[in-house]
Formats: structure tokens, sequence, C-alpha cells
């Protein structure tokens, strides 16, 4: 921050007071954030609360009702079985032969009536109470029933002693004879059938009829005419009895009827009523089930709203974020400032893209002060390590160059070449030829080296040329190469020519080779020996090179 303030201060005006004009229409994250979350909060408790306390509340209901429902099912079931075992007891009652038999069946029929199951729906009770009021008449008409047919039974006897006693004062003899009919002869009980009123009183008319013959004889004894009287009479008697219990067996199969009609209405009663129930209960489940479901649409609408809001929120913030990540990215690529990173109604994100902003701008700004610090230094670099006059590498170069070579390469080559009576050129034509001559002699030796080699500037009108990898013989053609280029330049003019020059420049080498001396050898002893090599070039005559065989320094001794 102070690195800012101290290097600059408009730029950073500029941005505290384009972030006061920002901060009027933007909200704080902190503040942002509570405004987001908060509402969603308590919206989603409150949801939360509502939906546990409705589903545990319908849930409640719902099993109580699902518990009551079972159980009237269970009631219903119950109340089947015993609709089913007092049609059975009626039925029983109504045309088992015995009255002892009818009597058990009656008070079934009563006990199960009275059961609470049947009988539980307050709509049933009158139903019932008639029910069991006609089961009593029935039982009634039943008894009477059983008396009538008592009368019947002994009346038979009495009718059924005159007609044997009439029958054998007539003059006839055992019970077979005759056709005496088969019924006279047992003491059965009658059924109380209508069928079999009907055929008993047929047989007994058919009897009276058949026995009756005798009566009809004009001369009767005193006996038999009693006899037939009491016949007569006693079939009197039973004919009105055969009527009685006719009557009464009507009387009676309506009274069975209609118990039974009470019996079909009451189970039909029953059954509406049971399912009528279990349904209504039925109902109030998927009432309440229908009452949830609004309640969890609202819930799920609540929850895609949290969502949306959420997203939105996350959005706002996510949004800002990645775009400030790729402006960095971009600018780190680039270079470019962009005008505006983002514009977001959240003032930390908002401010964090104005100062990424003027970061950036500074940046950028100190990239390009650096990248001229760095032209300058290299162009320093350069200037330092070169001739200013030939463009050479000067001789602080090739102290650089010996100070981290200690030891030779085993294959590098050395010359030290001397341009012959340079000192007449300046002598005669002047320093600032001297100096045209030397750049061209430069050139040309730079130019007629390989790209591997260098040229230095060793000083005055002396080079040393470093080959860092050459034969002896590869040196000794350089060297002979280096004679014949430089002889293409005129002493007279300082230019190069095609050919020869008719007043060549020449020059003197002394060449040094590691191999040819032994042990390690340093630059500078090889230096020496192609110093020494040079001289002696000069000495036989100039425009030509010698080769070192050992260094002075290095050379053993004998
Ligand atoms: N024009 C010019 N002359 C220079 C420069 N540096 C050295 N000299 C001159 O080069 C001459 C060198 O002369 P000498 O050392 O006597 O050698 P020489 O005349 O070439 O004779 P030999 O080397 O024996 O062939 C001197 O006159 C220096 O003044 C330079 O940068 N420019």
């Amino acid at each position: 921050m102070m690195f800012f303030r101290k290097h600059a201060p408009d730029a950073l005006e500029d941005a505290s007071s384009g972030m006061r004009s920002q901060a009027k229409g933007s909200i704080r994250l902190r503040s942002f954030l509570i405004l987001l979350f908060v509402p969603i909060i308590i919206l989603m408790m409150i949801s939360v609360s509502l939906l546990v306390h409705v589903n545990s509340s319908i849930s409640k209901h719902t099993s109580n009702l699902s518990k009551e429902t079972v159980q009237k099912i269970l009631y219903a079931q119950r109340s089947f079985v015993n609709l089913e075992s007092l049609r059975s007891a009626l039925s029983t009652l109504a045309t088992t032969p015995g009255l002892a038999n009818a009597r058990s069946a009656y008070i079934d029929a009563f006990a199960l009536l009275s059961e609470s199951s049947i009988d539980r729906h307050e709509s049933m009770k009158a139903e019932t109470m008639l029910l069991l009021s006609k089961i009593r008449t029935v039982w009634l008409e039943r008894q009477k029933l059983e008396t009538e047919r008592d009368v019947i039974y002994r009346e038979w006897k009495i009718f059924h002693g005159f007609g044997l006693m009439t029958y054998l004062l007539s003059g006839n003899t055992g019970n077979e004879a005759g056709g005496f009919p088969a019924v006279m002869r047992g003491n059965e009980r009658i059924d109380i059938v209508e069928a079999k009123v009907d055929l008993l009183s047929s047989l007994a008319h058919k009897i009276y009829a058949d026995i009756h013959q005798s009566c009809t004889h004009p001369v009767l004894s005193e006996n038999l005419k009693n006899a037939c009287d009491g016949f007569t009479r006693s079939y009197e008697r039973l004919n009105r009895q055969f009527s009685t219990l006719k009557a009464s067996n009507q009387k009676f199969q309506a009274r069975l009827d209609d118990m039974e009609e009470s019996t079909s209405k009451l189970s039909r009663l029953f059954i509406e009523i049971e399912s009528q129930d279990i349904l209504k209960d039925v109902g109030v489940i998927n009432q309440l089930a229908d009452q949830l479901q609004p309640i969890v649409g609202t819930f799920t609408v609540v929850i895609l709203l949290i969502c949306a809001v959420l997203i939105l929120g996350f959005m706002m913030l996510l949004r800002p974020l990645r775009a400030i990540s790729i402006a960095i990215e971009r600018f780190e690529q680039t270079l470019r400032v962009p005008d505006r990173i983002i514009h977001s109604p959240i003032l930390e994100l908002s401010q964090i893209s104005e100062w990424l902003t003027v970061l950036f701008k500074r940046f950028a700004k100190e990239q390009s002060r650096s990248k001229e610090l760095f032209s300058s230094y290299r162009s320093l670099l350069w200037t330092s390590s070169h001739d200013a006059l030939t463009g050479l590498a000067n001789r602080y170069a090739l102290q650089n160059f010996i100070n981290t070579t200690p030891v030779a390469p085993a294959r590098l080559g050395l010359m030290m070449v001397d341009i012959d009576f340079f000192k007449r050129i300046n002598d005669t034509r002047g320093h600032l030829f001297g100096d045209k001559v030397l750049q061209a002699a430069a050139h040309t030796l730079k130019a007629a080296v390989s790209e591997s080699d260098e040229v230095f500037r060793y000083g005055g009108e002396e080079f040393c040329v470093i080959c860092p990898d050459v034969s002896d013989e590869n040196l000794r053609k350089i060297a002979a190469r280096l004679l014949k280029a430089v002889r293409h330049i005129s002493r007279d003019t300082a230019e190069l020519h095609e050919d020869e020059a008719e007043n060549p420049l020449t020059i003197s080498i002394g060449c040094a080779r590691v191999n040819l001396m032994p042990g390690a050898q340093s630059i500078e002893s090889m230096i020496a020996a192609a110093d020494e090599a040079l001289y002696r070039a000069k000495q036989r005559g100039r425009n030509r090179a010698e080769t070192a065989p050992l260094s002075t320094a290095d050379a053993p001794q004998p």
C-alpha cells in the first residue's frame, strides 16, 4: 500500500475517489450475506417446523383413525358372523323338530341380537328391538303350534281308538284285515308342516270314509252304534283341530316371513351403516392426506425459491470472482490493462476490481520501466565488453573468458594477430585513416573465422583469435586464410578488394595449440606462447604465421 502511495499517488487518488463514489450504490459483502442467508434460514426454519408440526399431527390423527377403522372392520366381521349365526338360529327356531331344540335356538338368537356388536349403532336399535319382538312372537307361535300338535296327537289317538273299535265291532278281525291304514298303527308324532297336515287330513278322511261304511248298516248293535258315534265325533274334532292347526301354521309361516324380512332388513341396514361408517373414516383419512398436499406443495415451492435465491446469490459472488481470476490470467499473458474488470453491486468485489486495475497499471508501468533498464543494462554490458572502434570483443571480454576458463580445453587454438608496419600508416596518413584500416582489418578477421571462433581486439593494432575446437592443421589453415583475407585490404585506401590489393595490408600471426604443450595449460600461458611465435613471425619478415611449439611459461625444463 505504501509503495503505491509513494509511487503512484495520482492513480491511488483516482481509485479511492472512484471507490468512494461507488460506495453510494453498493452494499457491503457482510450485509449482502446477512441479507441473503438470514431470511433463508428463518424461512427454512419456519417451513420445516410447520411441516413437522402438521405432519406429526396428521400422522397422529391418521394413526388413530386407522386404528379405529381396523377396530370397526373387526367389529363388522364379528357382527357378520353373528348375523349368520342369528340366521342359522332363527332357521332352527322355525324348522327344527322338538321344542327343546327350538328353545335353545330361541335363546341363542336372543343372545346374539343383544350383543353390542350388532346394535352398537343407535339407528339400528329400533330395528333390533323390532326383530327381537318378532323372534319372541315366532317363539310363542312355535310353542302354540307344538301345543296344537299335541292336541292333534291326542285326538288322533282317540280317532284311532274309535276307528279300531268300529272296525272290530263291524265284524273285521286283526289289525291288518280290511286294509286298516298303516298310519293308524303308529303313534308317530305328526309333523307340523302344512303339507303333512293336509296329508293327514285327507288320510283321516279316507280312514273315516272306509270305516264309517260299517256304520251305515240299517241294523247296528248298541256297541257298534256307540263306537260309530265316538268315531264320528272324534273325526269331527280331529278335522276341527286340523283346521286350527292349518290356520296356526299359516299364521306361523306369516310370522316367519315377517321375521325373515326383518332379519334381512337388519342385515342390509347393518351392512349399509358399517360400510358408510368405514367409508367415512377412509374419507377423513383421505381428507387429511389432501390437507397435507398443499402444505407439501408450499414447502416445495419455498425450497425451490430458497434454491433460486441461493443460486442467484452465489452467482453474484462467484461470477465476479471468476471474472477477476480470468482478468488476472489475461493480464499475466498479455499485460494489457482492462478498463474495468467487473461491475458488482457488492462493495468489496467492486473495490477489489478497482484495486486490481490500479495494480495492473502499476505493474505494466514497472514492467516497461524494467524492460528499459534491462535494455540499458544490456547495452552497457555490450559496450563494456566490446571495442568501440571495431565492434569486436575487447580485452575486458578476453579477460572474462580467461577468468572463467582456468584450464584451456584440449582442442583450443589461439592466435595473436598484429598488423605489419601500422605505425607507418598512422604517421603517413593520420590516425583517422589508421582507425579506418583497423576497422577494415577487424571486419575482415571476423568474417574469415567461423561462428564458433571469437576475435578480440587485444590492444592497439593487435588482435587475439580463439578457436575453441580445432586441430593443428586447421589452426594453420585458419592462419593462412587470415593472412590471405587481410591482403585484400588496401593500405592506401583501407578498402576491401575482391582480390589482393595492390599495396596490401599484411599481418603477422603467432599460433598456440594446447596439445603442443604438455600438462594443463592456461589461456594466459597460451597467449604468451602465441606472442612469442608472433615475435618470431615479425623477426622472420612479417606477413606470415608462426606456431609456438611450447609455451615459455609451461615448457619442460631441459
Ligand atoms: N590510428 C590508430 N593507431 C593506433 C591505435 N592504437 C595504436 N595505434 C598505433 O599503432 C602503432 C603501433 O606501432 P608499432 O608498435 O611500432 O608497430 P608497427 O609500426 O605496426 O610495426 P611492427 O608491429 O613491428 O610491424 C603506434 O603508432 C600506435 O600509435 C589506434 O587505435 N588507432
